[in-house]
This record gives C-alpha cells, sequence and structure tokens, in this order.
C-alpha cells in the first residue's frame, strides 16, 4: 500500500486536504510498520528544500490559535488525577468515558439489574446478549487493574498525556527481549521495503516486529485498562520498534489517509499509545517531537523516552471541525543520536474507531480472541 502524496490547500480557514493524483501500486501490498500517513519523499530536489519540514505545510494561523498548552508543570509533582476538564474532553471529544475509571461501573450496572421491566418479564427478555456478557467479562477483568496515578499532561487542545511507571522495569526488559525468545512468534518487517515507506528510504528506519496479541498481555491490558475500554476487539496489532543509532522515523501523521481508511476494517484511529522501554538523555536523542504543539516553555513538545513511561495522544477527531485527522498532531521519532548508549525500544498500539471490526493480518494467526486467557491472568497476578 502505498499512499499518494497529501497536498494542503493554504486557502481556507480549516486547513483542506485533497489527495494529488492517485498512483498505483504495482509492488506486493505489505503491512504497514509506520503509523498513518507521510508525505512522500520525492525525488524531485526542489521539494526537498527545508528537508523533513518542507514534507509538511506549517499549520495556518487559525489552526495555530487553537493550540494550548499544558497549564501543568511536567517538572513538578505529577498530578495524581487528571483535571476534571481533561476527563470532560476525553469523553467529549474523544469519546473515552472511562478513561482510567477508578471502580468497575458494569459491577455497578450489574447490580442495578436485579429488579426487571415488565416489558421484559412479559418478552421473556431475560438474558443479556452474548457480546455484552463477553464484553462485560473483559471489562470486569481489566477493571482489576489499578488505575494509573502518575499523569503528566503535555499538551491540553490536541490533548497529549505521558503516564510514568505505566510499565514496570521487568516487563520493559522482558519486552526488550521478546524478539529473541524462540517461542514468542513476531512478524519482523524490514524497515524499508514495506508499506508505504517502500519509495522513501529516509521516513522510517528502525526496525518493527508485529506482536501476538497474546504474547503482550500486558500491553493489552493497561492500554484497554487506561482508556476505559470494553474489550480489546479494537486494537491494530501490536508492534515493537527498535532504533538503533541515527535510525528515525521523520514527520508523519498517525491518523489513517483516505485510501487507507477504505481499504480498511475498523474505521479511523483514533489513539496512539506508545510505551518506551529504554532510557534515553536528551543528548541522546530518540524523543518523540510534536511539531506545530509548544510546552509550557513555549519549547517544540518533545518527549524524550523515559523506561517505562507511556505518551498517549489521539490522531483524528480533535478539535478542528470536519476534519477526519489532527493535522496537529504531526509528530516524528528523533533520530537516535550516533553518540547514543542506548537503543530505543518501544510499542505501540493503534486503536481503531469501530467495535468489533478491524481485522488483524500479522503475524499469520494472530487474533484478538486468542489473547483472552493471556489478558485475564496477567490482570488476575496484578490485582
Ligand atoms: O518512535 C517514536 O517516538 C514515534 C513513533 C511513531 O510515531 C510511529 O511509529 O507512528
Ligand atoms: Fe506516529
Amino acid at each position: 500500500l502505498v499512499v499518494p502524496p497529501i497536498i494542503w490547500s493554504g486557502k481556507s480557514a480549516t486547513t483542506r486536504l485533497f489527495l494529488a493524483k492517485k498512483k498505483r501500486n504495482t509492488k506486493k501490498a505489505g503491512n504497514s510498520a509506520s503509523g498513518g500517513f507521510a508525505a512522500t519523499v520525492k525525488k524531485n530536489k526542489s521539494t526537498n528544500v527545508g528537508g523533513d519540514y518542507a514534507m509538511f505545510p506549517a499549520l495556518e494561523p487559525d489552526v495555530k490559535g487553537t493550540l494550548v498548552a499544558s497549564p501543568d508543570d511536567p517538572n513538578n509533582d505529577p498530578p495524581r488525577e487528571l483535571p476534571n476538564e481533561i476527563y470532560q474532553r476525553l469523553d467529549q471529544i474523544y469519546g473515552f468515558s472511562q478513561f482510567n475509571y477508578e471502580n468497575s461501573p458494569v459491577a455497578e450496572e450489574e447490580e442495578e439489574e436485579t429488579t426487571m421491566s415488565f416489558q421484559d418479564l412479559i418478552s421473556g427478555n431475560l438474558e443479556e446478549e452474548d457480546e455484552d456478557e463477553d464484553d462485560n467479562d473483559t471489562h470486569q477483568i481489566l477493571s482489576q487493574l489499578p488505575p494509573f496515578e502518575q499523569f503528566h499532561v503535555l499538551h491540553v487542545d490536541p490533548l497529549v498525556i505521558s503516564v510514568q511507571d505505566f510499565f514496570t522495569s521487568e516487563e520493559c526488559d522482558a519486552y526488550v527481549d521478546m524478539p529473541n525468545l524462540p517461542d514468542k512468534e513476531m512478524f519482523q518487517t524490514g524497515s524499508m521495503t514495506v508499506g508505504k515507506d517502500a519509495k522513501s528510504k529516509a521516513q522510517r528506519t528502525s526496525t518493527t516486529w508485529f506482536n501476538h496479541y497474546k504474547n503482550v498481555p500486558a500491553l493489552m491490558a493497561k492500554a484497554s485498562r487506561l482508556l476505559g475500554l470494553e474489550g480489546i476487539d479494537q486494537w491494530e496489532e501490536p508492534q515493537t520498534v527498535r532504533y538503533r543509532r541515527s535510525e528515525k522515523f521523520t514527520w508523519h501523521l498517525d491518523a489513517l489517509g483516505p485510501q487507507e481508511l477504505t481499504s480498511s476494517k475498523g474505521g479511523q484511529r483514533i489513539a496512539t499509545v506508545l510505551v518506551y522501554h529504554t532510557d534515553l538523555e536528551e543528548n541522546e536523542g530518540g524523543a518523540t517531537i510534536f511539531r506545530d504543539l509548544r510546552d509550557k516553555n513555549g519549547d517544540r513538545l518533545k518527549v524524550q523516552p523515559k523506561k517505562g513511561s507511556a505518551l498517549i495522544f489521539f490522531p483524528s477527531a480533535g478539535g478542528i471541525p470536519n476534519q477526519p485527522l489532527d493535522i496537529r498532531t504531526l509528530h516524528c521519532g528523533e533520530s537516535v543520536a550516533e553518540s547514543s548508549q542506548h537503543d530505543k525500544w518501544i510499542s505501540q498500539l493503534w486503536l481503531r474507531a469501530t467495535r468489533n471490526a478491524y481485522q488483524p493480518t500479522a503475524p499469520d494467526g494472530n487474533t484478538h480472541a486468542a489473547a483472552t486467557e493471556a489478558i485475564a491472568d496477567y490482570c488476575k497476578a496484578a490485582a
């Protein structure tokens, strides 16, 4: 799948997106190892002026005006709870009404249901639908995990949050070791040969593995618990990515482009969850950088990899009316410095908008259902 170049019209207040002439892809389609879409690097030198920055236009002033930096000081004590405003935003804009909920609302609902309606009684409708019961089960299982406590609101609109201690140090080490384990089947993609990156050597130079859901229960359980999901069916294949020295992933949007959206079941990507498994000092590079967002000091928002911390943002449906994607979330994985003592390792997950629709394709035989037991075991042990 090669995504055609994207052109932004600079005229309207809400930036309009349209596609340049569609290119037919003659190469075999592969799994996309990248998030969303990015402008394809052209051979033509004139388009390369400005390097990475030239691939996407600057934000228009009206859009820039919507950017709100976080009032929180990430250097001070992190808030143990998010402010109500953030929960409301998560609910209203992104639809995560049970983000990091404290108790299991499902359990409460079940208690209430001991009173039966007259309608149900005479229609014999005494059972809940199977699907709902599955959801309740998963929801209950996930709610065994305690809510997360260490939050930093890095940016308010669009919302970017980091959660410290999302993974334990041991969990991080296990995920980094996973590709070496013979019994953990993973699908490794050559970094420059698959998907939309085929034409663009510069775009992603890291190595990606696709994991079976069942092999990464900590990631599946914690990410689902954080967002308050009722099941894991909306998650794409989990990915683990390794960046060696000088490797990077240039500017892109995680949201799906119009073509990918129509060719893939599951709808738009509505959330990105990324977990850092290694520490990198600032001089070692490897940060996740949001080109158009600013931190409270007015500097470009830059998230340095911190072992065990998670980064959550919402690549679509944020803030700009009638836009299928939130262009303000344009970001990159900064190159790891030549001098870095550490590789950068991350796991990431993308959440699709539609329930029970996404069909994983890698590794072979990967299914959401196969992970149920592993997730239940994980949550029970962590309870
Ligand atoms: O490596 C990073 O920090 C970001 C990776 C990323 O944005 C992606 O793979 O979509
Ligand atoms: Fe990304």
